[in-house]
């Protein structure tokens, strides 16, 4: 897949295109659905398939609260729509200049000037333009003045309700994983970097490995079922473990980590630099404050008990894990 990040670089590589425009924070099964109809449509009349996305999320300018909490930072969604076979993503700075262009605007410079589109595929409720204008009538009436086809997708429903990126991150946030891997089509991880601990866990309760501070979606405080992947390619190894993402109350005043105490540990070279993926797989429990360190390592112990059997359930029922 071919990464643009502007409309002047794009003009170096003119081929008319197939193309849907999106946030697609997650690249979940509504957006695979569409981007594999572009992708199908794409090779059938011998144009470029291409999703138009935006850098940073369009929510961070518009809404002056906190910081929305991405599922896929940009890095990784790029690499998921990769996953997907799309020729071509490109990443528009979401600037306050771009903020301003009008429905027209935007299609006049992204899609007729820019990507000659031929065909935009959309969901149904798809809106874009200054204060989200245009809905997919606007987009087909003006498509029909500028020389492409609107193809609109009703809702992909799964579990009673449109699949979303506000879905998939309100049940991320509130610790519901597998309704979350439903949606997603894979299980929700995190990718990140090794952090140095307090050195509590060894001498009190368990070794655990900590990762560098995140800033986007992370599960509701608790302690999950995880895996975690060490490197990359060929080199990467997966390890299993239970982990707590929380302020760990029993050792004082709040002090917000991710660590993972790995059940199947070897010795392994880490160092700050080293790619870590950390996937959520199920919610065990809430974060407590315990009377001693000696309480929190006989509930780690209990922990692990039950992390052990959800492992050798998902080995017997051949379960994925990703
Ligand atoms: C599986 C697991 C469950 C944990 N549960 C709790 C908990 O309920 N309450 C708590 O205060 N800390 C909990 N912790 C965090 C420990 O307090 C933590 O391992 C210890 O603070 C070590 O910190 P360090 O890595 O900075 O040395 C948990 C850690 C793990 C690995
Ligand atoms: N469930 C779905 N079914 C069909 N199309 C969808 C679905 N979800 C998103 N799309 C379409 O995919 C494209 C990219 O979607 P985008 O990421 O902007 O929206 P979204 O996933 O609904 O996110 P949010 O919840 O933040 O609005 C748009 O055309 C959108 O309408």
């Amino acid at each position: 897949m071919q990464i643009v990040r502007s409309l002047a670089e794009l003009n170096s590589f003119p081929s008319p295109s197939v193309v849907s425009i999106g946030n697609f924070d997650g690249v979940h099964c509504g957006h695979r659905m569409v981007v594999a109809s572009v992708i199908a449509r794409a090779r059938e009349i011998g144009a470029r398939a291409a999703v138009v996305t935006f850098d940073p999320h369009p929510a961070h300018i518009l809404h002056n609260t906190s910081r929305l909490p991405l599922i896929t930072p940009l890095a990784e969604k790029l690499e998921l729509l990769d996953q997907t076979g799309v020729d071509l993503a490109l990443v528009l700075p979401f600037t306050e200049e771009l903020r301003l262009w009008t429905a027209r605007q935007f299609a006049e410079r992204v899609l007729r000037d820019g990507l000659q589109a031929v065909e935009v595929h959309e969901g149904e409720t798809f809106r874009f333009g200054h204060r989200a204008e245009a809905g997919i009538d606007s987009l087909s009436q003006i498509g029909r003045e500028l020389g492409f086809l609107v193809r609109a997708y009703e809702p992909y429903i799964l579990r009673g309700a449109a699949v979303s990126s506000s879905r998939i991150r309100t049940l991320v946030s509130t610790g519901e994983l597998p309704q979350a891997r439903a949606l997603l089509g894979r299980s929700f991880s995190i990718h990140s970097t090794p952090a140095s601990g307090r050195g509590y866990g060894t001498r009190y309760t368990v070794p655990t490995v900590n990762l560098a501070p995140y800033g986007d979606l992370l599960p509701a405080h608790g302690v999950y079922i995880t895996t975690l992947r060490v490197g990359t390619g060929d080199q990467a190894r997966v390890f299993r473990g239970v982990t707590n993402a929380g302020n760990r109350p029993t050792f004082g005043a709040d002090s917000f980590a991710v660590e993972t105490h790995l059940l199947d540990f070897e010795p392994i070279d880490l160092d700050e630099t080293s790619p870590l993926e950390m996937t959520f797989l199920y919610r065990l429990r809430g974060e407590q404050r315990f009377p001693n360190p000696e309480a929190l390592r006989a509930q780690i112990g209990l922990d692990v008990r039950r992390a052990q059997r959800y492992f050798t359930l998902c080995d017997a029922l051949h379960v994925s894990l990703h």
